[in-house]
């Protein structure tokens, strides 16, 4: 995809509360993150990472406010329409992982190449990019024809990442993605996300606790720096 905006994630005077809450989880001014900047997002348990997350997925919606993805504002879309825009243009990697565990570790990694016709074009041939990111990530080729299911955490982990990548997405969202590796495979995995979002152009929002990886990045932000609806609750 051609980018004609300077901003991949552009967010404007957002507020979020969640339902039967009495205040805003989140109330932003301004938050951006340009074409191939790689960002850490940090912040305590509970001040609204995965909130934010879920509103740039556009799983849920913000009360009032503007969230743009790569020039195109969310809220403009339909349900359907905001599901086909993230199949398309934003790769995650979850906590959870959220892998089909009756599919293979390699179909796991094709799906978005069928649920999006431009992340099959962008991945030229699908298979050869799945065996590409699998190898990247340290998979054996023994565990690709494995039930997702029968891997362990720190498999699924990278399946989910191989996942993400697959069809150069030009967001990538991770949420604690390294939290089950060990040492080596953190490095890779960061490696690899560094590498891969560089290649495509692709802005990288990463989320976690550990401040120790922040390092590797373009630019840190605490999530309270950007969210009043944290310094009011503190206040
Ligand atoms: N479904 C929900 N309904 C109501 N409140 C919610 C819901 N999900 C989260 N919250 C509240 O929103 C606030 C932010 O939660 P969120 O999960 O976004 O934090 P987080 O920074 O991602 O935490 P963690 O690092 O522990 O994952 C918390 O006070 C939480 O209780």
């Amino acid at each position: 995809m051609t980018h004609s905006v300077d901003q991949a994630i552009r967010i404007k005077e957002l507020t979020y509360r969640w339902p039967r809450q009495c205040a805003d989880c989140l109330a932003i001014s301004h938050f951006a993150v340009a074409h191939g900047e790689r960002v850490f997002l940090h912040g305590p348990s509970g001040s609204g990472k995965s909130t934010l997350l879920a509103l740039l997925g556009g799983v849920a919606l913000p009360q009032t406010g503007r969230i743009e993805l790569l020039g195109q504002p969310l809220t403009a879309l339909s349900a359907h329409a905001r599901d086909r825009f993230r199949a398309d243009h934003v790769g995650f990697v979850f906590q959870q992982f959220n892998l089909l565990p009756w599919l293979s570790a390699r179909d796991n990694v094709l799906l978005p190449c069928i649920f999006s016709t431009r992340r099959r074009e962008r991945a030229g041939d699908p298979q050869q990019a799945a065996a590409r990111l699998l190898t990247h990530l340290d998979l054996a080729p023994a565990l690709w024809q494995k039930p997702a299911a029968e891997l362990s955490v720190g498999q699924q982990q990278r399946v989910a990442a191989a996942r993400a990548l697959i069809g150069q997405p030009g967001i990538l969202i991770a949420d604690e993605p390294t939290s089950a590796l060990d040492a080596p495979r953190q490095q890779a995995f960061i490696d690899l996300l560094l590498a891969e979002t560089a290649a495509a152009n692709a802005a990288l929002l990463f989320v976690s606790h550990d401040v120790r990886l922040a390092a590797h990045f373009d630019r840190t932000v605490a999530l309270a720096e950007v969210n009043c609806a944290a310094t009011e609750a503190a206040t």
